[in-house]
């Protein structure tokens, strides 16, 4: 029997080619209001058009006076200023103040002009009719911050890619932002193919399992902020897979397909997507788990087909390192920091192959360790127990117990 083996491209040569595939793809962009913007992504850097504070603000309550006047002041050393006014917190400063004076200020009031800093409430005492004693020593513009010392007009505050978050929210309302250009959340159809799947509520019958990867691959695409158009389970049979590809890559930006994609006599992914596109251009990436994992794109429709591995693991690591990877690279979204740990044990790997290896993340006083966790490709519980992953690139030939290793969260 001749049976063609996969010609295996590396990840990065697969995500070039998805790069390079997909130059005429665009992410949309539209307008969401400040309130509405939490948890979108960034589509245009966010420029200051106003300082914050707009003008000099007191940070304490206390006397504006001009700086020079304390100088030497002490407990045994008083300085005297004579109080000239008092500016309250929703006032304007109209006065000025001058050597020797002390004009009164609360915390956020407008610093008069001429006043160089703040000395605060109780380090002064009255002492007669319009007089205060200052009994410290203050430095120019202590207690002052400063026009737009906070955030300065051309400041770039909320870079293209970032997720909004509560504190961007923040800060547009400090600078009167009303709305926020955005991407477009990605729409995603998700197909899980296999005579032997069954859905979450049928019965299952002799040799039925039931299907985790659209389950799975929908909360995952959802999490990355995706919208998800539909949920597809499909029998292994060709008509049906080109018919639920066909219909969803015309409304849909990506197209992810699990299971059939290898080489086995119901493996039709591949042939369904070089008849829907003629554009595959990836069938095997040289890592593990993720082998069979293919990659197409259908310049009509604009639309990322990814056809995952049947197992939930292989799938779920396979959407990420790929079309999520390829999501991030688009719109600048940056993925978690990953954490750094030690591994706990001696591991090997699959040389000529990246490996990732899912581990558990264990907290410990000098540190986290990341304990492996050792499984089958197909096994379920790995997917659950799983904290995160390590990549031992193809040429490495594993790693030593006590190694630094970077842990992707998952
Ligand atoms: N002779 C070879 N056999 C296999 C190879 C190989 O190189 N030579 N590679 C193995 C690897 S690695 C993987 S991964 C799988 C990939 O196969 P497919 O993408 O064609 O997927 P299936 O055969 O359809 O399914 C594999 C496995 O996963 C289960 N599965 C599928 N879909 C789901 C789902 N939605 N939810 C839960 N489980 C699912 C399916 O029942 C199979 O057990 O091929 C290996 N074989
Ligand atoms: O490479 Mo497979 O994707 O081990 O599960």
């Amino acid at each position: 029997m001749n049976i063609e083996l996969l010609q295996t491209d590396t990840l990065t040569q697969a995500r070039e080619k998805l790069y390079k595939e997909t130059k005429n793809f665009e992410l949309k962009i539209h307008r969401v209001a400040c309130e509405e913007a939490l948890g979108c992504i960034c589509a245009k850097d966010v420029i200051a058009e106003e300082n914050v504070p707009p003008f000099r603000r007191s940070t304490v309550d206390g006397y504006a006076i001009i700086a020079g006047d304390s100088y030497g002041a002490g407990d045994s050393n008083p300085a005297f200023y004579q109080v000239t006014g008092h500016v309250n917190i929703e006032e304007q400063a109209l006065m000025t103040v001058d050597s020797g004076e002390a004009v009164q200020v609360q915390t956020g009031s407008m610093v008069p002009d001429g006043a160089t800093a703040v000395l605060m409430l109780e380090y002064t005492e009255q002492y007669a009719d319009g007089k205060i004693i200052g009994y410290k020593a203050v430095s120019e513009d202590e207690n002052i911050i400063q026009i737009g010392e906070d955030m300065a007009v051309g400041d770039c505050l909320i870079q293209r890619g970032r997720e909004i978050n509560a504190k961007d929210v923040g800060m547009m309302a400090a600078l009167g932002i009303c709305d926020i250009e955005v991407y477009v959340p990605p729409v995603v159809t998700i197909i899980s193919t296999g005579d032997e799947l069954a859905d979450i509520g049928e019965p299952l019958t002799a040799s039925k399992i039931r299907d985790i990867n659209s389950y799975a691959l929908t909360a995952e695409a959802r999490r990355m902020g995706m919208t998800v158009r539909r949920r597809l389970l499909v029998r292994d049979d060709e008509k049906e897979i080109l018919q639920a590809v066909s219909r969803s890559t015309k409304d849909s930006d990506i197209v992810l397909l699990s299971g059939g994609s290898s080489k086995g006599n119901k493996d039709y992914t591949k042939k369904v997507l070089e008849e829907l596109t003629g554009n595959v251009f990836t069938h095997g990436i040289a890592i593990k788990p993720g082998k069979p994992t293919i990659l197409a794109y259908d310049r009509e429709n604009c639309t990322v087909i990814a056809g995952l591995p049947g197992h939930p693991m292989a799938a779920m690591l396979m959407f990420r390192l790929v079309v999520i990877h390829w999501y991030c690279e688009k719109s600048g979204l940056q993925m978690p920091l990953p954490y750094m740990a030690r591994i706990s044990e001696n591991v090997s790997s699959n040389q000529g192959r990246e490996t990732c290896l899912p581990v558990q993340l264990v907290r410990r006083a000098d540190g986290l360790i990341a304990k492996p966790i050792h499984a089958k490709s197909g096994s379920i519980r790995a997917l659950g127990r799983a904290d995160g992953y390590v990549r031992i690139p193809r040429n490495q030939e594993g790693l030593n117990k006590g190694a630094l290793v970077w842990v992707e969260v998952l």
